[in-house]
């Protein structure tokens, strides 16, 4: 790479932010960290900081503000906090990529504001085009920006996609590994633990899309995710379940050729090819070895056992404001499932429910997107209370 690229990491102290870290320092010559964000997590953001010397940092929970100033000022870092921070924070102009590794809904605003401010995007934060695809897609068009996939199974499909950007796609298939629970029945899901959904036989992740990725909701909001990336109609996706997470997606081309992506599940690969794209970066990360996996296979999704999934085909074909409805209902059943007060069946059940009773909307705005997500939150909270 001829250029040094000035990242923003957005939720640097989760699984794909520390990950990212771990790709820059492989990389100094690349890569120079030129803000870092947090949550709650002000010890791991100090570290950091004091670590890779950003231009700033932002902890968006404003009540640890004077702990992380008072450790970063000294060291010449500027610290700003709470959510109003982080959308103004990526429009510095020292800033030449956008990585959004923050979880949910609160990744929208802030890419707003990065693609309006003209920065090359590198998407952890699915959640975001899951809610506004239509508009981040189309602001992304207007200023200029690409959008950089890190999700395994779009960075899949991208790598697969360089050098056929004029053949059409006749469709793509995403891979899902099944999750903890692939192959149980509905009877046996009814007592799963947090403690049994949060073990994923493949992927070491955050809680939310651990969760997610149990309930078959992941597969769900990367259906979503791909339509967006890659400009795809519903009949175009398939998804086809390969619990050994080697295959991280496939593209059929319209002469009926497939290609694929492989590689041992880890995150950096994707994360250090979105971020050094077009160029492939040297790497000791661990290589696959097709005779530790003699038998890779293949397995039709049950959407009847794992409704989340079905649920997220429906509100893909509705359109509209339906798959941001989906994605907060979906948040907010997640959270209650980790704080034991629902079964984990019953994040279905909520979801199609709390989305039942909110308009639908079929163009929506970007303030449309925000009382959807505000209305439907406000009804799944008050749902859970029955279901407690
Ligand atoms: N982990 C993975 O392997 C993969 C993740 N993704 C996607 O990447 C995104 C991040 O996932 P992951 O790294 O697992 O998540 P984690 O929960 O591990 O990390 C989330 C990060 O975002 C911060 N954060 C949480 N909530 C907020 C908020 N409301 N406002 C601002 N910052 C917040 C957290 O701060 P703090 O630490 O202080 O709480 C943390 O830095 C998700 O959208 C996920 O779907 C996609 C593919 C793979
Ligand atoms: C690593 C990654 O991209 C995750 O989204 C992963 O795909 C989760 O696995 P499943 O949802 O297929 O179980
Ligand atoms: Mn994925």
């Amino acid at each position: 790479m001829s250029e040094v690229k000035r990242v923003a990491i957005l939720g640097s102290t989760g699984s794909i932010g520390t990950q990212t870290l771990e790709v820059i320092r492989q990389h100094p010559e690349n890569f120079q960290v030129e803000v870092l964000t947090a949550q709650n997590n002000c010890d791991l953001l100090i570290k950091q900081a004091l670590e890779f010397q950003p231009n700033a940092v932002v902890i968006t929970n404003e009540s640890k503000y004077q702990v992380v100033r008072d450790a970063l000022i000294p060291h010449d870092i500027k610290v700003f906090a709470g959510p109003k921070a982080l959308a103004q924070v990526v429009e510095m102009e020292t800033i030449d990529v956008v990585l959004t590794a923050l979880v949910g809904y609160a990744g929208l605003i802030p890419t707003v504001h990065a693609i309006k401010a003209g920065k090359q995007i590198a998407l952890a934060n699915k959640e975001t085009l899951v809610v506004a695809g239509e508009i981040i897609t189309q602001l992304a068009k207007e200023h200029a920006v690409n959008i950089y996939p890190v999700d395994s199974e779009h960075s899949a499909i991208f790598q697969c996609l360089v050098g056929e950007w004029h053949n059409p796609i006749e469709k793509i298939i995403l891979t899902a590994s099944g999750g903890p629970f692939r192959g149980k029945d509905r009877e046996f899901l009814a007592s799963v633990t947090k403690e049994q959904a949060l073990k994923h036989p493949n992927w070491d992740m955050g809680a939310k899309i651990t969760i997610d990725s149990a309930s078959l909701m992941n597969k769900g909001l990367e259906v979503i995710e791909a339509k967006w990336l890659f400009g795809l109609t519903p009949e175009q996706i398939d998804v086809v379940v390969h619990p050994q997470s080697i295959i991280h997606s496939l593209v059929q081309f319209e002469d009926g050729s497939i290609k694929a992506q492989l590689g041992l599940p880890d995150m950096r690969i994707p994360i250090q090819f979105a971020m050094s794209y077009p160029e492939r970066l040297k790497s000791d990360f661990e290589r696959f070895d097709f005779l530790n996996y003699p038998n890779l296979t293949f397995e039709k999704p049950d959407l009847k056992t794992f409704r989340n999934l079905q649920l997220a085909f429906d509100a893909l074909h509705k359109g509209g404001n339906a798959a941001c409805l989906l994605n907060a209902s979906n948040e907010v059943a997640v959270e209650a499932f980790l704080k034991d007060e629902i079964g984990f069946l019953q994040m279905s059940d909520l979801i199609e429910d709390a989305m039942n009773r909110v308009d639908f909307i079929s163009h929506p705005s970007l303030s449309d997107y925000v009382s959807s997500d505000e209305e439907v939150r406000a009804i799944s909270y008050e749902l859970i209370k029955k279901y407690k």
